[in-house]
C-alpha cells in the first residue's frame, strides 16, 4: 500500500443471522456518504491484516467478538473513492459472540439481499448485493 497511495483498501462483513438476513448500518451524520446503509467495516489501517482490521471494525462498530478464522472471503469491489482507488473486501460471517449494537451508527436493520434494493446503500455496494442475491 506504501508504493500505491492511490489505493484505499476497505473491508466489510456480510453478518448473515439463522433466516439468512444480512446486517446493515447507517453511516451517520458529518461522515462521508451519511446516511446511506453499508455493511460494517472499515478502512484497513498500516500494518493490519484485512481479516484482522474487520474483527476490529465489527468490536468497534457493534460490540460482537470474531474470530477472524470465522471470516470467509466472499466477493470485492472496486471503485473510485474519493481521488483514490478503493478496493472493498466482503467477507461472510455466520459465527459471532454477542448481540450487536449501533456504536457507531444511528440505525442497524436485518435484510435479505433480495430485500435491499429499497435502501439507499454506496454505488460500489451495488455489485456486493447483486452478488449476495446469487447466492440466496
Ligand atoms: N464499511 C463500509 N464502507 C463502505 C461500504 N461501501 C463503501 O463504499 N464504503 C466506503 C465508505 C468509506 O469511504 C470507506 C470506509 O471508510 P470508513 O470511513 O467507514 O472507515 P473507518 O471506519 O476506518 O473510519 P475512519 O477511521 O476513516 O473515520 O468505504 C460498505 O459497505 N461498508
Amino acid at each position: 500500500m506504501e508504493k500505491n497511495p492511490t489505493m484505499l483498501l476497505v473491508v466489510a462483513a456480510a453478518l448473515t443471522n439463522e433466516v439468512g438476513e444480512i446486517l446493515l448500518q447507517k453511516r451517520p451524520e458529518g461522515r462521508q456518504m451519511a446516511g446511506l446503509w453499508e455493511f460494517p467495516g472499515g478502512k484497513v489501517e498500516s500494518g493490519e491484516s484485512p481479516e484482522s482490521a474487520l474483527v476490529r471494525e465489527l468490536k468497534e462498530e457493534l460490540g460482537i467478538d470474531v474470530d477472524g478464522q470465522n471470516l470467509i472471503p466472499l466477493t470485492f469491489a472496486s471503485a473510485q473513492n474519493g481521488d483514490r482507488n478503493m478496493i472493498l473486501l466482503l467477507y461472510r460471517c455466520t459465527r459471532w459472540q454477542g448481540e450487536p449494537i449501533a456504536l457507531e451508527s444511528p440505525e442497524l436493520c436485518w435484510r435479505t439481499a433480495a430485500n435491499m434494493h429499497d435502501l439507499p446503500m454506496p454505488p460500489a455496494d451495488e455489485p456486493l448485493v447483486r452478488f449476495l442475491e446469487t447466492m440466496t
